[in-house]
């Protein structure tokens, strides 16, 4: 889907400074994502990827700057409906004892609706099915290994349809037939207009569906633009995709990005 600039763009940051444990995290980062774009949020480990988008998501408090979603500033007026969220790997239901499918359900609520909508376990059953779930709807996601409650947590997001979907890392953990049905589900929300944010170590399954990636490094924006070419190394069968890539402490003298990718 092409994207043009539109007077109200699906997220736009300005400005945003986040300080955690007394610790300056993002600098002044802008970010500007029109609707039905899928951008990629790259960088090393600790480079601020995941606290920007829970800065965008209002999970964390910005010492400066400002953020709306489709509009309307971060608070109980933003448009929560709107916005599937998958956070970095968690388990899917805190210790409660609830099924896949209840848990799924829960993706329905939100602050001005805390009663499941007519149809809720259909759509449930469905987004389950979606990730590969749907025969272990009735099963206790605290019985599920940690790939599969990944998965229950992906189906959460998606079942609301949401307008604007953020992945942290969603397929880290996940077998690669389960991440090509992800991905797949994912390229159908964004033909239908979905705006989708993905934090990745790699482009990885999302290669093709990837319009811009943004690199951040030390938590300022170090790369906005085209999505960067696969490293050759990394298509070696006998690459090791685990090894740990931190954020790089040499202070930033040029656009060199350290990441699983290179622009
Ligand atoms: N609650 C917190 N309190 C203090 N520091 C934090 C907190 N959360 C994150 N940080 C720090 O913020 C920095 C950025 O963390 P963040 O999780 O955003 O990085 P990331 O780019 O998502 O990394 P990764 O690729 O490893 O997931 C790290 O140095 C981290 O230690």
């Amino acid at each position: 889907m092409s994207t043009t600039p539109s007077a109200t763009p699906a997220v736009e940051a300005v400005g945003v400074d986040v300080t955690l444990g007394g610790r300056r995290i993002l600098c002044g980062v802008d970010l500007r994502v029109e609707p039905g774009q899928v951008l990629a949020l790259l960088g090393a480990n600790g480079s601020g990827k995941s606290t920007l988008v829970r800065a965008l998501l209002g999970v964390v408090p910005v010492s400066a700057g400002t953020v709306r979603l489709f509009g309307t500033p971060l608070g109980v007026t933003a448009p929560w409906e709107r916005v599937g969220y998958v956070p970095q790997r968690m388990p899917a239901a805190s210790g409660m004892p609830a099924t896949a499918v209840e848990v799924v359900t829960s993706g329905l609520l939100h602050g001005r609706r805390l009663r499941p909508p007519r149809g809720a376990r259909r759509r449930a059953l469905a987004a389950l099915d979606s990730v590969g779930l749907v025969d272990r709807a009735t099963q206790r996601v605290q019985e599920m290994s940690g790939g599969q409650q990944q998965r229950v947590l992906i189906a959460r997001a998606l079942v609301r349809d949401p307008d604007l979907l953020v992945l942290d890392e969603p397929t880290s953990g996940i077998d690669v037939p389960t991440q090509a049905t992800f991905v797949d589900t994912v390229a159908r929300l964004h033909a239908a207009g979905t705006t989708v944010v993905v934090i990745l170590h790699e482009l990885g399954p999302f290669a093709d569906l990837i319009e811009r990636a943004v690199v951040l490094r030390h938590g300022r924006v170090a790369h906005d633009g085209p999505p960067p070419a696969a490293r050759a190394d990394h298509a070696h069968a006998g690459h090791d995709h685990t090894h740990a890539h931190p954020d790089p402490q040499p202070p930033p003298t040029g656009p060199t990005i350290t990441v699983e990718v290179t622009p």
